[in-house]
């Protein structure tokens, strides 16, 4: 089976992967009723993008191959990591600050609050999400605020879920969820009065190209408002271990090439923005760091829901998973390449926690821009 063209092959492969039909139940369930070939065929698809193993010495081509296959390798990405990623997080696939006495959930829809308070979403908004995962923040903004929420995303597996998850709670005429691409975005020019994105446009291989979707698309005056994925100015490319942890964030999370905030800020100016505000969320001294649930740190869950959370990634919890997931592989229930993949996303939460601790990476640079007037 070779990997989709273009969007009906993309949705017929899509359909054929994850049984659409059969999209309930955890982790298990579903890994389980996922079409083997189609699984094990999309796994070496995204492991293809990553054979030079020594980020120091990688060849060009190979970063130019991620680079022009974006879409492909993204879609990739999270066809195969989207059920890992409810099962070890939930609906709203990002991080956020935590303030001692919150639970897990309330931090993460806070982040979501401050995204729209940023952009003075107010009800009867027309407000487009970049990236929109399986359409948790959509929902919860569209709650929080009354607006209209539409969801853009490539892969046609986290589409399905974010159209039944909203219709599951009467949201249906309140949000929509397109596929498409986000640097070719299938919008009129000036349709919407707010745009915002959380933690998704780190996977274009350029950032003017995303950015400047967002401005044709946003109504003169509006606001774009996003946290980004970016290294900071602590991260130096010579240093053989800062490269062995970025390029550990980048293989492990799906994403071409990561930029310095410095970039990403030209690039929103060089586009058209006027900046309103940049700050990294990621430098407020919080004494819970933003990476704490990836540490396994159980000590700082804050409440007995959060032990739960937090338990999947202690070494105990990550064993079990790993046992699990590997077994059913071993017996031939769950498909090839269901190991591997758990085992791609614990680098991504080691290297993420590396990144964060050392300070040269940060998944919260908050960026607001306005569209000018005229
Ligand atoms: C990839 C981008 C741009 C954003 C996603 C951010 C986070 C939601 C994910 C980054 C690393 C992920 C991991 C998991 C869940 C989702 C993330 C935190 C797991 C906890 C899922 C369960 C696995 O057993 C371990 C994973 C570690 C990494």
């Amino acid at each position: 089976m070779s990997p989709p063209q273009s969007f009906e092959e993309d949705l017929a492969f899509s359909k054929t992967l994850h049984n659409h039909e059969s999209e309930h139940g955890g982790l298990l369930a579903k890994i389980t009723s996922k079409d083997k070939e189609a699984f094990e065929n999309v796994v070496n698809n995204y492991m293809k993008y990553w054979v030079d193993k020594d980020p120091m010495t990688e060849s060009e081509e190979t970063k130019e191959a991620r680079r022009s296959n974006y879409t492909n390798m993204t879609n990739a990405y999270y066809n195969i990591a989207t059920d890992f990623y409810e099962y070890g997080w939930g609906e709203s696939f990002h991080f956020c600050r935590f303030y001692p006495g919150e639970n897990f959930y309330q931090a993460i829809a806070r982040h979501e609050h401050y995204l729209a308070v940023q952009l003075n979403i107010k009800s009867g908004m027309k407000v487009l999400d970049v990236g929109c995962g399986v359409g948790g923040p959509a929902r919860e903004i569209c709650q929080f605020s009354g607006a209209h929420i539409t969801g853009i995303n490539n892969n046609d597996y986290q589409i399905s879920r974010a159209i039944r998850s909203a219709a599951r709670i009467g949201l249906e005429n309140k949000t929509n969820f397109i596929k498409g691409n986000f640097m070719e975005m299938p919008f009129e020019d000036n349709s919407f009065d707010a745009v915002y994105a959380i933690e998704a446009t780190c996977h274009a291989p350029k950032l003017e190209g995303v950015y400047g979707e967002v401005f044709r698309v946003l109504k003169p005056g509006g606001t774009f408002a996003f946290y980004e994925w970016c290294v900071t100015d602590k991260y130096d490319p010579n240093d053989p271990e800062h490269r062995r942890i970025i390029r550990g964030v980048e293989y492990a999370d799906g994403i071409p090439e990561l930029f310095k905030t410095s970039v990403a800020l030209q690039s929103l100016k060089n586009v058209g923005f006027e900046v309103v505000s940049a700050e990294d969320m990621a430098l407020n001294d919080d004494t819970i760091p933003w990476y704490y649930p990836l540490e396994g740190d159980i000590r700082k869950a804050q409440c007995l829901w959060d032990y739960f959370s937090v338990f999947r990634m202690t070494h105990f919890g990550k064993f079990c998973t790993r046992a699990l997931v590997g077994g059913l592989e071993k017996v031939g229930i769950a498909p090839a390449g269901s190991f591997q993949t758990q085992i791609v996303l614990e680098t991504a939460g080691d290297c993420l926690v590396e990144g964060g601790k050392l300070g040269i990476f940060t998944p919260m640079y908050l960026m607001v821009g306005r569209k000018p007037q005229n």
